[in-house]
């Protein structure tokens, strides 16, 4: 388990470090000393659950996540943010899935998306996976300075990883609204 932990945590490094290099950003250890988490997500999935959700529309609220879905069961659907349309992330041996959360948006000023998805029952059967997340500062966060132009104007006030966190849980707004609530008018 700890060996999982300090590779996963060394791959959501890695995969933070070379996002901020594709950008040409000064700062590429903009990450250090942020929080992990890290969670097994069990589903019982029954015959009375099949066609419903195991896991609601939500965004995830930090930066980074990696998922290792379960090698047998599906279910994972992620939504074209254009188009509204869900399309399934099926699972593939060997393969983790990434997924940007609230926190990327924040720190790309808008340019990286916080992918909304979801979890469901397709068949009755126990499903399994491991999300390893990568959060967001303790302190608040500010986009560097190469995201902020005339052109692309600040979007989001200030805030901490647990900041945006409180917002999502006491407004209810888990699928990545809260974002409007820290937006500049
Ligand atoms: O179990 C899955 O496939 C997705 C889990 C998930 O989205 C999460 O833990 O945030
Ligand atoms: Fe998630």
């Amino acid at each position: 388990m700890v060996k999982y932990a300090k590779a996963i945590d060394g791959l959501a490094k890695d995969l933070a470090r070379r996002l901020a290099e594709s950008y040409g950003l000064a700062e590429t250890d903009f990450f250090k000393g942020w929080p992990r988490q890290f969670r097994i997500n069990k589903y019982h999935f029954t015959p009375e659950t099949v066609g419903k959700l195991g896991f609601n529309l939500h965004t995830d609220s930090g930066f980074l996540t990696i998922l290792q879905t379960d090698e047998n069961v599906g279910g994972l659907e992620a939504m074209d943010n254009v188009s509204g349309k869900f399309f399934p992330i099926s699972p593939l041996p060997n393969t983790l899935a990434i997924i940007l959360g609230d926190m990327a948006k924040i720190w790309s000023n808008g340019r990286l998306c916080n992918v909304k998805h979801r979890v469901q029952c397709n068949e009755a059967t126990k499903r399994y996976t491991i999300a390893s997340f990568l959060l967001g500062p303790v302190t608040d966060l500010e986009p560097p300075n190469e995201f902020v132009d005339d052109e692309h104007p600040r979007l989001y006030k200030p805030i901490s990883h647990e900041g945006l966190r409180n917002i999502r849980m006491i407004k209810k707004l888990s699928d990545g609204e809260a974002l409007k609530l820290i937006t500049y008018e």
